[in-house]
């Protein structure tokens, strides 16, 4: 039986973990040829493992986003492996939280780096490749609608204390979001956003003292929400309770399929019915 993104290839950032290796999962189930992009080897390796044993295909492309060479990088092992590009879903990212006056400029220009300029350069190094592949399709009459999905946080609509840097940052994605659906409708190409509430991942999970760190780019970045912060969270959810991180891919995969062919610019929450904090 056909599926709905057979042979498609897809590129997603982060999709090492959480989010992004719920959307891996999810668009390789459905046929999509999957290109897993993150930080860590190891996860990155075994979401490839995890597609290639319930026979799909994939690839690993490891390293940071915000590396300056990393987008040229990317499109080139779509193109390599897989000689195509239809889907790119800018996942990657993290939180580094402090109030204005203690926030540095590292930890400013991080945030910018990662949720900002890393889709940026990843769209900018994709755009003469999916030029190229519409000029052939179009030659030879074939319908093919590209989709790109970034992703944004009820930070980025809303604000949060804590996160000038990371709410600025998700706020201006909805912008790039915007801003692409008008130049690349012309590429058969629609761009839109999900912006998520709470999901259940490394990002946000529960941390006995609200103290666990993760290593990401070289620092030790505070992860996790203590639980009764989380509780407290959570009642103020309509449907009671955070997301999982498969239900997060399912509003990704949504944009993705050929029923979707007509949106664009938009920014879906996909927040349990939360819509603001
Ligand atoms: N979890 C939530 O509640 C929530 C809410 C709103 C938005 N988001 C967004 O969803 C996306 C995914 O987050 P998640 O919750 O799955 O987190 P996660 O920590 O579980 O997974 C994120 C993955 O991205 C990778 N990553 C981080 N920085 C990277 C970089 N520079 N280059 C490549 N890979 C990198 C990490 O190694 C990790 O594997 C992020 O953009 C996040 O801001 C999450
Ligand atoms: C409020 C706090 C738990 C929070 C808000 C927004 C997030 C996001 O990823 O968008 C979470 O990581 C978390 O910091």
């Amino acid at each position: 039986m056909s599926k709905k993104l057979d042979g498609k290839v897809a590129l997603i950032t982060g999709s090492g973990r959480g989010i992004g290796r719920a959307i891996a999962l999810k668009l390789a189930a459905d046929g999509a040829r999957v290109v897993v992009n993150d930080l860590d080897a190891a996860p990155a390796e075994d979401v490839v493992a995890e597609i290639r044993a319930a026979g799909g295909e994939a690839v690993a492309c490891i390293g940071s986003v915000s590396a300056p060479d990393f987008a040229e990088r990317f499109v080139g092992t779509a193109v390599e492996h897989y000689k195509g590009l239809d889907i790119i879903v800018n996942n990657a990212g993290y939180t580094w939280d402090n109030v204005i006056q203690k926030m540095t400029d590292e930890q400013w220009y991080a945030m910018l780096d990662v949720h900002l300029t890393a889709p940026f350069r990843i769209l900018r190094a994709a755009l003469p490749v999916i030029r190229s592949l519409v000029k052939a399709e179009q030659e030879s009459g074939v319908r093919n609608v590209r989709k790109v999905v970034n992703i944004s946080s009820v930070a980025g609509l809303f604000g949060n204390a804590g996160q000038t840097n990371y709410s600025t940052a998700k706020a201006g994605i909805t912008g790039m979001t915007m801003t692409l659906a008008k130049e690349w409708g012309r590429l058969n190409t629609t761009v839109n956003c999900v912006a998520y509430g709470f999901i259940k991942t490394r990002l946000t999970e529960v941390s006995a003292d609200g103290n666990a760190t993760a290593n990401i780019e070289g620092r030790e970045i505070k992860v996790g929400v203590n639980p009764d912060l989380m509780t407290s969270l959570e009642r103020t959810i309509p449907l009671g309770r955070a997301g999982t991180p498969e239900e997060a891919a399912g509003s990704v995969y949504m944009f993705c399929i050929p029923e979707a062919d007509y949106v664009s610019g938009q920014t879906l929450l996909c927040s349990g019915g939360l819509t603001g904090i």
